[in-house]
């Protein structure tokens, strides 16, 4: 047993019921004499399922008959002593439990995220995964669940202990030529193979600084349809999005505001958005509408851009697409591709251009992927490296790899995170 001396917590870790089964956690020093409390059997071994006929500990109701397994401190998910019940999944039965749960002395039921807060305080997982955790519950498609578990197993923690050993031996050089040198002078001492490890090191940062975010993940590669009225703009985001999303008619200026239309295509997060069509002498309304479009451009990852090829706004980023196929036989050569919303002819190619552009643009599958907060220590930490080079002496030079030390600290949370944990663990549901 953990003696931590704090509150023992419970919820229910499993989703809303009814359900076939469901899952309530209790963690902290009670957390095995509540079980002990609720159930009528002797105390197994650690880790072993049993069946348990669950009682109301003050009135010896029965609540349910459900499996039930405990784990000690620090081996469990927490780091504290952890029992699980494995209940009926229907409502009365979890709130019956929960109500007993609450007689039991020292219990309480825990907050959002504090079964995940737990397990960080106690050294089971550190920050980074616990961001990679966070991810993991909230993973829509295939490409978020990946990068999330990926955090979540230490692929970012790895990376960045392995720098910080690196630091650390750098600057251990840096002590040694310190003792044996009087001036601490730079020039002298430190061997060329020190310079080359320093120059690696912020090669390494660098590449994956210029890699994209875990965000691009999460919020979608933002691809703009725009072109004229009237162009099958909206027709095409419904057909891309599979669902009636945004208004089609025959009347042109019918979109005004931008439509978004989170869909995930070929296991790829994209943020579609429909646009008013460009036009001059528009009204007041459609005026406003077209000068969002414009910011919707400038913002976009992908343009699909159904005007004439000449006046597409930025080639490089965009798919020039030639709508209507069903309706115009000409074919233009500066089209990218010909499609139809109505019959469906090419809207696959077009599917598949879309998946080949967003694989340059989001984190590939198997590489490591950081987020923004992950970015801003890591690019500290290489400026520290870069600060060593116009070091005028030793001394200078120690330090600023000690700053880089602690810069790389803050992605793992040993360092300079407090104000973060408060909005990370907020990020789970209660019972996490
Ligand atoms: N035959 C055919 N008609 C289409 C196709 N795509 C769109 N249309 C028709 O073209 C008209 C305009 O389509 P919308 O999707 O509203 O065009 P839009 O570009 O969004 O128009 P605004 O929002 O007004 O700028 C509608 O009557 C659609 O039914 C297509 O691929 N084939
Ligand atoms: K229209
Ligand atoms: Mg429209």
């Amino acid at each position: 047993m953990t003696g931590t001396g704090r509150d023992t917590i419970y919820a229910l870790s499993s989703g809303s019921p009814p359900a076939a089964v469901a899952i309530v956690r209790i963690s902290g020093p009670a957390a095995l004499v509540a079980l002990q409390q609720l159930t009528d059997i002797a105390p197994a071994l650690p880790r072993h399922a049993r069946l348990a006929t669950l009682r109301h500990p003050v009135g010896g109701e029965a609540l349910d008959r459900a499996l039930v397994l405990h784990f000690t401190g620090p081996d469990s998910a927490t780091g504290e002593d952890v029992a699980e019940l494995h209940l009926h999944g229907g409502r009365a039965v979890i709130a019956s439990v929960l109500a007993a749960l609450c007689s039991i002395d020292g219990l309480r039921p825990a907050e959002a995220g504090e079964f995940t807060r737990r397990s960080f305080e106690n050294g089971r997982v550190d920050l980074a995964e616990a961001e990679g955790l966070a991810d993991l519950l909230l993973a829509e498609t295939e490409s978020q669940r990946r990068a999330a578990l990926a955090l979540a197993g230490g692929s970012v923690s790895h990376l960045v202990e392995d720098w910080q050993r690196r630091v650390l031996a750098l600057a251990a050089d840096v002590e040694a030529c310190l003792d044996f040198s009087d001036e601490g002078d730079v020039a002298e001492g430190l061997p060329s193979s020190w310079h080359e490890e320093l120059a690696r090191l912020a090669e390494e940062m660098g590449s994956l600084l210029s890699r994209p975010a875990i965000e691009r993940l999460r919020d979608g590669l933002r691809v703009s349809i725009a072109g004229p009225p009237n162009a099958g703009k909206s027709s095409l985001l419904n057909a891309l999005a599979g669902r009636e999303a945004a208004i089609i008619s025959d009347i042109a200026g019918t979109t005004r505001d931008l439509i978004e239309a989170p869909t995930a295509i070929g296991g790829a997060p994209f943020l579609l958005i429909d646009t008013a069509g460009l036009r001059d002498g528009a009204d007041e309304i459609e005026a406003i509408g077209i000068s969002r479009t414009r910011l919707s451009l400038e913002q976009a990852d992908i343009i699909l851009w159904l005007g004439a090829p000449c006046d597409c706004p930025d080639p490089p980023r965009s798919i020039i697409v030639q709508a209507k196929a069903d309706l115009n036989p000409r074919i233009d050569a500066r089209a990218d591709i010909r499609v139809s919303a109505v019959t469906g002819q090419n809207m696959g190619k077009l599917i598949e251009l879309l998946i080949a552009r967003a694989e340059g643009l989001l984190p590939k599958e198997g590489e490591v992927a950081i987020n923004a907060r992950h970015q801003a220590a890591i690019q500290e930490a290489r400026s520290f490296l870069d600060d060593t080079k116009s070091a005028p002496d030793l001394l200078i030079v120690a330090e600023s790899l000690r700053l880089c030390r602690v810069a790389l600290d803050k992605v793992t949370g040993r360092a300079g995170v407090e104000d973060m944990l408060d909005a990370l663990f907020g990020r789970f549901c209660i019972g996490k």
